[in-house]
């Protein structure tokens, strides 16, 4: 017992500045792994700093990764830039204080009072979980997320908005201007304010670098203002840019705050040194956890209910930084390192048996809060209260992972605010910068996620040319024969679960026999 007290204090990492401490000692790495890493961790120090420099650090995109200058403008590589960053965080805050004092309001209301925020990826997640760990009990605004284009979802956000359509703020937010999901919630929010006979522009604005389809949709309705995001920041390192900051101002969170304890963390994670490098040290214990190739994966439970999107905004972080079929050299590699977990002590509740006692591919990261609550706690028997409980059970949990041979990292903070918020954003930037050159991969690019983008829109391009093959034809067909019409024999299987959603949505598509032999159906258009 007091050996593991011992390696407690060997390898635990404390920011007095921030009251921020990291504990990778019940992740079991003999002290030799420190040397054997090294010379990959010269390596990845050194390509973090030519980063931060500007060199062109994702090749495959042909972009810098700037996301550390959105904490610290000076850092830029060019006075341009730095302008733009500080610029962009002003209009931030001059447009929020025009919101929140009136002197922009809705045209039939004194004052906006919510947030309509459409995004997906790092476009939404981020928001999302800042909002969550955030916003104060009664936020200027309230905000709401349209993050799919799922219909029955859409309905469901503008119901709830329905009688505050007139005093909201719509923030249409992609870096690219052009994802389907972010620009289908757009035209089906346009509609209904169509609908209800309201201005959409004098409502709308946008997040979307210069001259996308987005800005320039905006631009030319008038929208109400517009905000840049810069190339060089990636959707999932933005949330410190206008796609996170510009809604968190808006909720009334302090997002000086929020950039101050990135650019701490930032300094923290400067230091070329593993041991006193808190992003260091995780990337050091993510790669002995899952053998430096993704072979365990990462639960991250916070012990704290403000803190629940943390692993779902981590999962994008992790997965879309890290998750690469091939390394820098063009070597198939299939990198990646699963993450999830919701929080603690709920999960254990549903999955926790599985980590102490099943299979034990995974390492876990608690992430715990040291202070319970604002105000005093009830004692719900002598001396204990709910928080003691909370911490009782994060430590007991670790404790029997532990025995059962189950590693843990310990994330722990002093509250949440936005300062403590900021900080752990950027360390799990850096820790997945860093990982990346460890492994030697790429981790700012996501070529994977095109496949399914382009997979799906040659669906809609199919969807179309049966439609018109269905509406030429008065007789009703198998679908072999629409396939073969349609020129894709090949898709078959495709064209019947086309035409399934079709008939199911009533639109106009009729399917008739046996539904348990999709080969028997006959298929027509009423
Ligand atoms: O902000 P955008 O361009 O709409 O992209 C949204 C998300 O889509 C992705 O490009 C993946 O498809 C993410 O990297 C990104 O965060």
């Amino acid at each position: 017992m007091n050996e593991l007290w011992q390696r407690y204090q060997d390898w635990l990492y404390y920011h007095a500045a921030l009251g921020l401490y990291l504990d990778v000692s019940r992740m079991r790495f003999e002290a030799s792994l420190l040397a054997s890493l090294e010379p990959r961790f010269v390596r990845a120090f050194q390509e973090m700093d030519a980063l931060e420099k500007g060199a062109i650090a994702n090749p495959d995109e042909n972009r810098m990764v700037g996301h550390y200058w959105l904490r610290a403008p000076e850092l830029a590589p060019t006075a341009e830039l730095q302008r733009a960053i500080v610029a962009g965080i002003e209009q931030i805050e001059a447009f929020v204080q025009k919101i929140h004092s009136g002197a922009l309001h809705p045209p039939l209301a004194p004052k906006f009072t919510d947030i309509l925020s459409i995004g997906i990826g790092g476009s939404a997640l981020g928001p999302q979980f800042v909002a969550g760990a955030l916003a104060p009990q009664k936020p200027p605004l309230g905000i709401h997320f349209i993050d799919n284009t799922d219909p029955a979802g859409i309905d469901r956000v503008l119901d709830g908005l329905k009688d505050r359509l007139g005093r909201t703020l719509v923030l249409v937010t992609s870096k690219s201007g052009g994802t389907p999901e972010a620009h289908n919630g757009m035209v089906e929010v346009q509609h209904a304010y169509q609908v209800q006979g309201l201005d959409f522009g004098r409502h709308a604005l946008a997040i979307t670098m210069p001259n996308s389809r987005l800005d320039s949709l905006a631009r030319s309705q008038n929208w109400l203002e517009r905000f840049a995001m810069f190339d060089w920041v990636g959707g999932r390192t933005s949330e410190l840019s206008a796609v996170g900051l510009l809604p968190a101002a808006l909720q009334g969170i302090d997002i000086r705050a929020m950039l101050a304890g990135a650019r701490q963390m930032d300094e923290a994670t400067r230091l070329a040194s593993i041991r006193g490098n808190p992003a260091a040290l995780l990337a050091m214990s993510w790669y002995y956890g899952s053998d430096g190739r993704g072979s365990k994966d990462m639960v991250v439970l916070p012990y704290k209910d403000s803190l629940l999107l943390f692993s779902r905004y981590l999962q994008q972080l992790v997965m879309e930084s890290l998750g690469k079929e091939k390394d820098r050299d063009g070597q198939l590699v299939r990198q990646g390192i699963a993450v999830y977990g919701n929080k603690g002590s709920t999960d254990q509740h549903a999955y926790v048996q599985q980590l102490r006692e099943g299979v034990p591919n995974f390492f876990l990261t608690f992430i715990e809060v040291l202070e319970d609550r604002q105000g005093p706690s009830i004692e719900l028997e002598p001396g204990v209260t709910s928080g003691d409980y909370l911490s009782g059970l994060l430590q007991g949990t670790r404790q029997a992972l532990y025995e059962n041979r189950r590693d843990s990292i310990t994330l722990t903070i002093s509250r949440v605010d936005p300062r403590s918020v900021g900080a752990i954003i950027a360390l799990y930037e850096r820790a997945v910068g860093f990982y990346g050159s460890l492994v030697n991969i790429n981790a700012y690019d996501q070529p994977g996620v095109e496949a399914g983008k382009k997979a799906a829109a040659s669906i809609l391009e199919l969807q179309k040319r049966i439609l018109q093959v269905l509406q030429s034809s008065a007789q009703p067909m198998p679908l072999a024969t629409l396939a073969q019409k349609a020129g894709t024999p090949e898709q078959i299987e495709a064209i019947y679960k086309i035409v399934r959603h079709l008939e199911a949505n009533r639109r106009g598509v009729a399917l008739a026999g046996d539904r348990s032999r999709p080969d028997s159906l006959l298929v027509s258009v009423g």
